[in-house]
């Protein structure tokens, strides 16, 4: 018999620092509904990453989240049970296994013994025998291996190939495929560009910073809005003066386009009143007061929750005028009718135009929600074009390329009042390539490396 003795035992390895916070942070995700980015900043704040151990962190909570319906088609076949019934910890700690052993360079020694020490630290001795025997059979195969082992074949079922390979539910695949009107090779660039980090772009206010003092500290010009510029290899932009003051921002290019596509917007007669109708938290409705203070016009900006109008004020902070913050529902304006010169509605959507950003999302949201949106944002709509007087502009704008919250709610809102056209807003970014077939535009991450970014442009008859 062996002596289990405490004096003859091996002393048990202590889990790696940093994958036992990246699983700490997964189960945030996973469990609590939580948001990857600020329970990741959260975690690395408080236990000190930085540098390489922080990008490490990131790149495993990130991945791990991002791939997660590949790597559990993967693990079904390598389970005995269906994954539903399996406790929710062991599944995260194999996703997080997965992601190190199929698309990290973790020697696969390393990343099994690895994680079972994790899972005997954090999950029972018992679980670490069946992550080390399920972790040593993914390691058997490549990423690509595996992909032709549980995907259907492309020829078969092209969609249910892409969203395995490419970690998308089908219904978010199908979506962008209506919206692109290709299944062609687009599809395939467009889903990669998803499933990359995006770039850290800002935005220099215009009258209160220069791109050139962004340039100045670290950023290079980027390439279509006059007021961005990209900060190169990520970088921390709360250390550029001109943000930390407010007179520059973080703000995805494709933000700046559409925005700035609203003020450029030829218009006859008054333009001294705009208004952001769904301004939280803030982005736009900077970039257009900053733009609108240069002409003599002056930004009122409404957003419902007030921890979000809280964030407008703090945007508009360094921006001189007479704007204003109103807490208050969109859809029921205390504001007469046809008062404004140009109303934004950045309508609250699904935001699968900004997957890139929020590695968890795409497994989160439903079509559902798109149709539960879909009554608000056609209410938001109406209320924008009744705000707007005769000859004034509307930008109906989604972060999303789905095609029931772009074109279709344009389309059901326009024909039910009859008071207003659509135009075309393509040339309202004459140096932007590729903007669809319009009137309406749409911007692309793999086209423009920006947010799928919508904007109908809408002037009232
Ligand atoms: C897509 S975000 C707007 C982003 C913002 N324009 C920016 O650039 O920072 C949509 C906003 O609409 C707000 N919202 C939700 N319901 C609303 C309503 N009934 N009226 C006005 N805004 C609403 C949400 O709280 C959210 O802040």
């Amino acid at each position: 018999m062996s002596d289990r003795s405490p004096r003859n035992r091996a002393p048990q390895r202590r889990p790696d620092r940093v994958r036992q916070v990246a699983y700490e942070v997964i189960r945030q995700v996973t469990s609590q509904d939580g948001y990857a980015n600020l329970a990741l900043n959260k975690a690395l704040r408080d236990q000190k990453l930085s540098g390489r151990d922080a990008a490490f962190c990131t790149e495993l909570v990130h991945g791990t989240l991002r791939w997660q319906g590949t790597y559990d088609a993967i693990l079904a076949g390598n389970v005995s049970r269906p994954l539903a019934e399996l406790d929710p910890e062991l599944l995260d700690l194999l996703r997080l296994g997965t992601h190190q052993l199929l698309r990290m360079r973790v020697d696969s020694y390393a990343a099994v013994n690895e994680m079972v020490t994790l899972t005997r630290a954090v999950s029972g001795q018992s679980r670490s025998g069946l992550v080390n025997a399920v972790l040593r059979k993914v390691s058997q195969r490549t990423f690509d291996q595996w992909i032709v082992d549980v995907a259907p074949h492309s020829d078969d079922d092209l969609f249910g190939f892409l969203s395995i390979a490419k970690a998308h539910p089908r219904w978010i695949v199908e979506a962008f495929a209506d919206a692109l009107h290709t299944d062609g090779y687009e599809l395939d660039e467009l889903l990669d560009a998803d499933n990359e980090p995006p770039r850290v772009t800002l935005v220099a206010r215009p009258g209160l910073a220069e791109v050139d003092d962004l340039i100045e500290s670290g950023a290079t010009r980027a390439q279509y809005s006059p007021y961005a510029a990209v900060l190169q290899g990520g970088g921390d932009p709360g250390k550029i003066s001109a943000v930390s003051a407010g007179r520059a921002g973080v703000q995805d290019e494709g933000s700046q386009l559409v925005a700035t596509a609203l003020a450029m917007a030829p218009l006859e007669g008054r333009d001294a009143k705009w208004l952001d109708l769904c301004a939280g938290p803030g982005g736009k409705a900077a970039l257009l007061a900053a733009i609108g203070r240069q002409r003599g016009a002056a930004i009122t900006a409404v957003e419902p929750l007030p921890h979000r109008a809280e964030l407008v004020r703090s945007n508009l902070r360094a921006v001189p005028g007479n704007h204003q913050v109103l807490v208050g529902d969109g859809t029921k304006p205390t504001w007469p009718e046809g008062s404004y010169d140009r109303v934004l509605a950045d309508v609250p959507c699904s935001g699968l135009g900004a997957l890139r950003r929020r590695p968890e999302a795409r497994w989160r949201r439903t079509p559902e929600d798109v149709a539960e949106l879909r009554p608000l944002q056609e209410q938001l709509l109406d209320s924008a074009i009744a705000s707007v007087r005769k000859g004034g502009v509307v930008a109906y704008v989604t972060c999303t390329p789905h095609l029931m919250e772009t074109r279709e709610v344009v389309d059901a809102v326009l024909a039910k009042r009859g008071d207003a056209v659509l135009e075309d807003a393509r040339g309202l970014l004459p140096d932007v390539p590729s903007l669809g077939e319009g009137p309406d535009l749409q911007l692309w991450p793999h086209i423009h490396g920006t947010d799928a970014m919508y904007l109908a442009l809408i002037r009232r008859t």
